[in-house]
């Protein structure tokens, strides 16, 4: 299971969980209205982990200079963005797209159709009014009915208790492919609790 840990901006911080986790994905938000916007780019410190970027609504050359100026090795799209911006983003970066949407009892699954020639994963989220880091959990059982061949992380609101829920959807679910953790990890926005991190980390691979 692939396990992403989001929000990160604090050198300290980053340099530990990449220690005493070792997450396969971390994710930084460039997203100004986020109170985890990483608006000082050089502050990050190098990890073995691949760097995400989570960007929202962003224009095609914001997207591109941030992969090229950070070393970006996946774009996550957090916000609205269709089929031919993503096509377009793909033509112009190496970089990985992570495209994602938020799940509710009217999802349209053929509407994810088109995007998937061009997305590594897709990540599901739950529908708020701003577009991410809310701490709330959607229905999961909706996952069960995912027809499509693309494998996609699980987010919004995990946290410790959710094990249990994330291994059953698994069974039910093979494209379920790895979680995305965030706020409620959290001991302030882009602060992460290590301790709480590794032992999630821990029972969801054993
Ligand atoms: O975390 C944010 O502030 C954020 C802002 C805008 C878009 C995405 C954001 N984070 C992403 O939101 C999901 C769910 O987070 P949470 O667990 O509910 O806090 C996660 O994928 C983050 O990458």
């Amino acid at each position: 299971m692939i396990v992403k840990v989001c929000g990160m901006r604090d050198a300290d911080n980053i340099r530990e969980l990449d220690e005493k986790v070792q997450p396969d994905l971390m994710g930084m938000i460039f997203y100004p209205k986020s109170p985890r916007y990483v608006a000082d780019h050089s502050a990050i410190p190098a990890t073995n982990a691949a760097k995400v970027g989570v960007f929202v609504n962003a224009p095609v050359a914001e997207i591109v200079e941030t992969v090229q100026g950070f070393g970006l090795d996946y774009i996550q799209l957090h916000g609205n963005e269709d089929v031919a911006f993503v096509a377009e983003l793909k033509q112009k970066t190496t970089a990985n797209v992570i495209k994602v949407f938020r799940v509710t009892a009217e999802v349209d699954w053929e509407f994810l159709k088109g995007f998937e020639p061009h997305v590594a994963y897709f990540l599901f989220d739950t529908e708020t009014k701003g577009y991410g880091g809310s701490g709330k959990q959607f229905d999961w059982q909706l996952l069960g009915a995912y027809p499509l061949d693309k494998p996609f992380l699980l987010s919004g609101g995990i946290d410790q208790e959710s094990v249990a829920d994330i291994l059953r959807l698994k069974q039910q679910q093979p494209q379920l492919a790895g979680v995305d953790i965030n706020s409620k990890f959290e001991r302030e926005p882009a602060v992460k609790d290590i301790v709480k991190i590794s032992r999630f980390v821990k029972q969801l691979k054993n």
